[in-house]
């Protein structure tokens, strides 16, 4: 990453530790021993430890108190630092230098989480994933809190312990971990019926991306835009897209992964950027001036809604970009506190009452988490001067000069900003109101957009959907919650609430008290946010690609093969019987990154098999066989060439699906299965990548695939649920 303010800005507390610098004390004092306690011992005989020794009691102290608490919600994460570049001023609605000076770049740190789950729970599990972007602008830290969902369980933060209580674990013991599938939480959502629309969402394949890289951002809140110069103020949500497009994992491939790859998310965002394929998303807003607050049927400031966008449009101004990865894990990532009171001039809350709750909440918990000073830790800092008359507390970094230390003061001592001078100026907003527990009429609609995100989804989202319900319930034990969610279902639909109760066990609904509007919206599907539906290129660049191989394969394709979807960006990885050297039947040694135990298909986005005499041995390898069939189960492009089609012909010969054959050299492309038995040479898959539908060469036709990143038509023919997998 070029330096910027925020990297200059941390430089002096990075530390290089090598092996000409001695290990010291905390203190300093340089330590010759840090392996054996001080004894009062003999050359023949250990003795009594003493407690004298420094070094030794230092060295445990530290260590004892290593953790801090974790987060109360969303304490599994991963961050990187980046950039921040607008391409439009929208000077129009808004005075904040972020959103208004094209000619800034500021830095940026994000952090991306589940919700449920501890600390040391798994990646891929079915859950929101939090999307927390700090911006170190030059008129101070500028907080983005926001989920990849872009609504909310609740509207109003008082019912926040409720749900979360209601999604962790259950309290007795303690189960399931970083799981929704149970009693308590379908319990809860029957009986809060605000929370129905955010379900469906995170019952959808939202709820299991495929990388943080590939989901969308959204403020979820709504906040204000207002210009130092008056005029009238403009209400907003914020919204982060990838231009990798929107994609997710299927079901039993993030079940997997779970155990067999944890940290896969992690792994991937930290991949990526180490490789140079740095994640990048348009950033949009859509605004709603004042004067038109009233006009919608739902109310701008519920947190269970969407704004539509054939309503209000999202404009698209920037582009955030992740370049550097975090130099340590617990001072910059763990450390990092977000808070969505955070904001500069020109940028302001809105009523809402989730987000007014929200801005108490977050500084509130950081100081039990990271301590009163938590806004001096390197990773939190602004990048602009900090001062005022805050003092002392455990850990102040801050040497302050002066007597002073209160406002007004004889010497006029850090006198406040003139808005001219840049400083805050809060909206008058008129309010005339009645002191009670109340919220907006509108508030009590609670279906409407629950309905319109179903029949938004597409066949594939819908069947998905219910599966994920299906599953879900199956792990609620008491009819009472199971029963009661299907009739729930019949508020959103009657067909999905019909599918779903086969899968509970539930008495079928024969009907509704709340017909479906049969309206839909777009921007909910995420397949309006295919790299396609984008307009941006068609892109394999960073997908995981696993080449099998054996002894006796054939070295031209492979090299061929290899060469062309690295060249296109794809990170590949050559997967044999074991890591030790494989011959290539014209005598080349490859040294395979992983063997076929060490890694699995889902670890990877697509595989490919070369021709060659490894057929035969790879085709009396079970693993091998469910490595295939597996990538076929979770709808991956699949390729083959030569020989190498027997064995995907062997693995997924059902029904529906066709191979290539002969010595023509014909390729075939079935349902994202390509194959082209008569490639011997690469002169044949060597002629460039120009993915697009209808590709004729093998290589075009299979990266086409590819970046298509799954396959789905072959699960809507049924094809997938015929193999075992
Ligand atoms: C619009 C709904 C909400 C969204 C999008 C959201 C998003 C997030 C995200 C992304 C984080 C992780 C921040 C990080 O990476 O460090 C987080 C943490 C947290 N959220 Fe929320 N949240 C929402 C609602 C709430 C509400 C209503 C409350 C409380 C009233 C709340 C309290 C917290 C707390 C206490 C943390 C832990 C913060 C820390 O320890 O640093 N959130 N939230």
């Amino acid at each position: 990453m070029a330096s910027n303010q925020k990297s200059a800005d941390m430089a002096p507390e990075i530390r290089e530790p090598s092996s000409s610098v001695p290990l010291t004390s905390d203190f300093g004092a340089k330590s010759t021993n840090h392996d054996i306690w001080l004894s009062a011992s003999t050359g023949e005989r250990k003795g009594p430890a003493l407690l004298e020794d420094n070094f030794g009691r230092e060295k445990i102290m530290k260590f004892d108190h290593e953790r801090i608490p974790e987060r109360v919600v969303h304490a599994r994460g991963a961050g990187a630092f980046g950039t921040f570049k607008l391409y439009e001023s929208a000077a129009d609605v808004t005075s904040a230098g972020v959103l208004t000076d094209t000619s800034r770049t500021t830095p940026v740190f994000v952090r991306f989480s589940t919700v449920l789950g501890s600390r040391g729970s798994a990646d891929t599990v079915r859950d929101v994933r939090g999307f927390a972007v700090k911006f170190y602008t030059e008129e101070g830290n500028w907080d983005i809190v926001g989920n990849d969902i872009p609504v909310f369980f609740i509207q109003d933060a008082m019912k926040f312990p409720d749900v979360i209580h209601a999604g962790k674990p259950e309290p007795d013991k303690e189960v399931p971990q970083a799981q929704s599938a149970h009693n308590n939480f379908w319990d809860f959502q029957f009986l809060h019926t605000e929370a129905t629309h955010m379900f469906m969402w995170a019952m959808s394949d939202r709820g299991i991306p495929r990388s943080y890289r590939m989901m969308q951002g959204f403020g979820v809140n709504t906040y204000t835009l207002t210009k130092n110069d008056g005029g009238e103020r403009h209400f907003v949500k914020f919204h982060f897209t990838p231009t990798l497009g929107v994609h997710s994992l299927v079901w039993d491939e993030a079940l997997k992964l779970a155990g067999q790859d944890p940290d896969f998310h992690r792994k991937d965002l930290y991949t990526a950027i180490d490789m140079g394929v740095y994640p990048t998303w348009k950033f949009g807003i859509q605004i709603c001036p004042e004067s038109r607050q009233d006009e919608f049927d739902f109310d701008i400031l519920d947190a269970t809604k969407v704004w539509p966008e054939e309503l209000l449009p999202v404009r698209y101004i920037g582009e955030l970009q992740l370049n550097k990865n975090v130099d340590e894990y617990f001072t910059q990532t763990e450390q990092a506190a977000f808070c969505t009171a955070h904001v500069v001039p020109g940028i302001g809350f809105s009523d809402d009452p989730l987000l007014q709750g929200r801005n108490f909440s977050y500084f509130d918990t950081q100081l039990s988490r990271l301590g009163v000073n938590w806004q001096e830790l390197p990773v939190n800092r602004p990048v602009c001067p900090v001062m005022n008359n805050h003092r002392d507390g455990q850990l102040q970094h801050k040497i302050t000069r002066g007597s002073i230390n209160y406002w007004p003061n004889r010497k006029s001592v850090i006198p406040p900003a003139k808005p001219e001078e840049g400083g805050y100026l809060d909206y008058p907003e008129k309010v005339v109101a009645m002191k009670q527990r109340l919220h907006s009429v509108k508030f009590s609609e609670h279906f409407s957009q629950a309905q319109l995100f179903w029949n938004s989804m597409s066949e594939i989202e819908k069947s998905h959907i219910i599966a994920a319900l299906g599953f879900e319930l199956d792990h609620c034990d008491d009819p009472v919650v199971y029963e009661r969610m299907v009739t729930r279902l019949c508020d959103i639909s009657l067909e999905l609430a019909q599918a779903v109760a086969e899968k509970a066990g539930s008495p079928t609904p024969t009907k509704t008290a709340n017909e479906n509007h049969g309206l839909t919206a777009k921007g909910l599907s995420q397949l309006d946010f295919t790299p396609e539906a984008m307009g941006l290129p068609a892109t394999i660049a960073s997908r995981m690609i696993a080449i099998i191989i054996g002894d006796g394969f054939n070295f031209a394709e492979y090299e061929a093969v290899k060469a062309a979807l690295s060249a296109a960006g794809a990170f590949v990885f050559t997967i044999g019987p074991k890591r030790q050297p494989v011959k290539s039947s014209t005598g080349q040694s490859v040294a395979p990154d992983h063997h076929f135990e060490g890694m699995r298909s889902t670890m990877f986005d697509s595989l490919y098999i070369p021709g060659g005499e490894h057929v035969a041995s790879l085709m009396k390898e079970g693993r091998v066989i469910h490595w295939v069939r597996e990538a076929f189960g979770h709808c991956k492009a699949i390729g083959a060439t030569g020989e190498g089609v027997a064995l995907v012909k062997m693995a997924c010969e059902i029904e529906g699906m066709t191979f290539s054959a002969g010595a023509s050299g014909e390729v075939v492309d079935s349902y994202g299965v390509v194959t082209a038995a008569g490639i011997g040479t690469p002169a044949g898959i060597t002629e460039g990548l120009r993915m697009v539908k209808g590709a004729k060469t093998f290589l075009e036709a299979y990266a086409f695939n590819i970046s298509q990143h799954r396959n789905f038509k072959r699960e809507l023919d049924g094809l997938t649920s015929m193999v075992a997998y």
